[in-house]
């Protein structure tokens, strides 16, 4: 049984109040969480802004770059704790773990204190009226005490992908992880004091949303900005807990992102890119394709073929040899996703693939495990193709021509990422210019270079991390001007 505690001013705190920590595969219980109330937050966020003026404030750059390089191989020193702590909390496959969650942890660090290291700032030369000059040139300062409040699917990638750049920044922050999956944020604070991170300068606090850790950090008056990974609807309660004192956001939200393949595409790379979009992670990845638009003439066996895939994973516990899938977060979640696949067969779907709960071994029969799930024959406005599901399921519907194509994928609310098969170089260029989102891959998914601006359009996110992009939330850029 493990004890989270809060992470406070490089302390551990518990409290009198904690929650289960179950393991999704088998949904036992397997931890206890201290849930930060009004006084733990509090003094998570004053050690916060008491750091910006510490020793964390004095350090030169090059000093935080190799502080924040030690960070990423803290991580990567104790890598088998770190995969883990986030295999014990999501019952993701150890292959997914080792090779995706743990490595970026490691790489959000790295990039943004090498960013840091050689950031240009921006100077004019002005001509004055008087018929002399002035120089005027931009400074850029941390922007203070940054409220990380982070989501259970991807859990140190998406927490490290919001802590790096604001601590490469020079800011300090304050991390609340999902209830779901406190593990691997629990960790780094052991990292962060064993490599001489100044106190206060990473904090967690555990809890839920609501009424819970996460709306106290959100709306505590001393942070100066907050960054969020989660459902569009959370989004939208933390930008009104956001408005009061006027503080910034930088929100990565939900997603109900077109996987787009025409017949000229690479057949079976395109079902292979596909098949990982739609069931990756369990379908927990926000970028994820839950919506397939396959043109006409190889439609059929688009179908035939991605739904051989849905039934060709091997379901069970992560270090298990040949798992590469694994169950959803929690059995809250599951029910959602159930709902869906029963919505689907009653508005009339042709179940492909799946569709249901898989025959698992008694002694996994608990865990939050769904079938691999592929349809057809729904109609868009359907809830199964409308709204985001969060699981291992898609709909494959045909297309014709690229306008189609274009215009079925556009119609949603959301913006987050597209992925398009194709062989031709101007389909490619058209499509990628065309779709109403973050980020589109052609003959690629979930390839991602940190340098890049990345972020949601439409009611998928606001604002754009990645390289420098990063810096104008991070930072706080001021104007100098001085007449010569
Ligand atoms: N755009 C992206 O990059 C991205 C990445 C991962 C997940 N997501 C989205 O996140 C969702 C799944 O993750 P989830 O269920 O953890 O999301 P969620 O929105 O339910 O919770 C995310 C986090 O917000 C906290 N929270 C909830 N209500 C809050 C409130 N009122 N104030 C402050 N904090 C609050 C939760 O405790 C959790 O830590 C999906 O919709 C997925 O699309 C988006
Ligand atoms: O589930 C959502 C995944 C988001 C991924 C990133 O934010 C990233 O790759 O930096």
């Amino acid at each position: 049984m493990t004890d989270f505690r809060n992470f406070i001013n490089g302390q551990w705190v518990a409290t009198g109040s904690t929650f289960d920590n179950r393991d999704p595969v088998d949904n036992r219980l397997i931890g206890r969480v201290h849930e930060a109330g009004d006084a733990e937050v509090d003094a998570a966020v004053r050690a916060a802004k008491a750091a910006l003026s510490g020793p964390w404030a004095r350090l030169k750059t090059q000093q935080r770059v190799e502080l924040l390089h030690a960070v990423a191989d803290g991580i990567t020193r104790r890598f088998d704790d770190f995969v883990d702590a986030e295999i014990a909390d999501t019952g993701k496959p150890y292959d997914l773990a080792s090779h995706l969650d743990i490595p970026r942890g490691a790489a959000n660090f790295k990039i943004f204190a090498d960013l840091v290291r050689n950031v240009p700032n921006e100077a004019f030369d002005l001509e004055t009226p008087d018929g002399g000059h002035a120089l005027n040139y931009g400074v850029r300062v941390p922007r203070g005490v940054i409220g990380v409040i982070c989501p259970w699917n991807l859990p140190l990638l998406l927490m490290t992908w919001k802590v790096g750049p604001a601590l490469a920044c020079g800011n300090t922050v304050v991390v609340k992880p999902s209830e779901d999956t406190p593990g691997t944020a629990t960790l780094l604070g052991e990292v962060m004091n064993e490599v001489g991170v100044p106190a206060g300068v990473y904090n967690v606090v555990h809890g839920r949303g609501p009424g819970s850790a996460g709306e106290k950090l959100t709306r505590h008056p001393l942070v100066d900005g907050i960054t969020f990974t989660g459902e569009t609807r959370t989004g939208e309660a933390i930008m009104q807990a956001a408005a009061v004192g006027v503080r910034p956001v930088s929100f990565e939200l939900g997603g109900k992102n077109a996987g787009i393949v025409f017949a000229d595409a690479d057949f079976d790379k395109a079902v292979a890119g596909i098949a990982r979009a739609a069931f990756d992670n369990t379908g927990q990845v926000c970028l994820g394709t839950e919506r397939v638009y396959v043109q006409r003439p190889i439609f059929e066996r688009f179908v035939a073929a991605l739904g051989e895939r849905a039934r060709g994973f091997k379901l069970g516990r992560p270090k298990d040899p040949g798992v590469n899938l694994g169950p959803l977060i929690s059995q809250r979640h599951r029910d959602k996703v159930l709902s869906y696949y029963t919505r689907a067969r009653e508005e009339g779907a042709t179940v492909v693939a799946g569709g249901g709960v898989p025959d698992m071994p008694d002694e996994l029969a608990a865990g939050a495990w769904v079938q691999p799930t592929v349809w057809t024959g729904l109609p868009e406005s359907s809830a199964v193709i409308q709204q985001e599901i969060f699981g291992p399921c898609c709909h494959i519907a045909p297309f014709d021509t690229e306008e189609e194509a274009i215009a079925l994928a556009n119609a949603t609310r959301y913006g987050l990422a597209a992925t398009v098969w194709t062989g031709n170089v101007g389909t490619a260029h058209r499509m990628g210019q065309a779709l109403e989102v973050g980020i589109c891959w052609i003959n690629s998914w979930f390839l991602r270079d940190l340098r890049t601006a990345f972020g949601g359009a439409k009611q998928s996110g606001i604002g754009r991390e990645g390289g420098v992009h990063s810096l104008e939330f991070y930072t706080e850029l001021r104007n100098v001007c001085v007449k010569l």
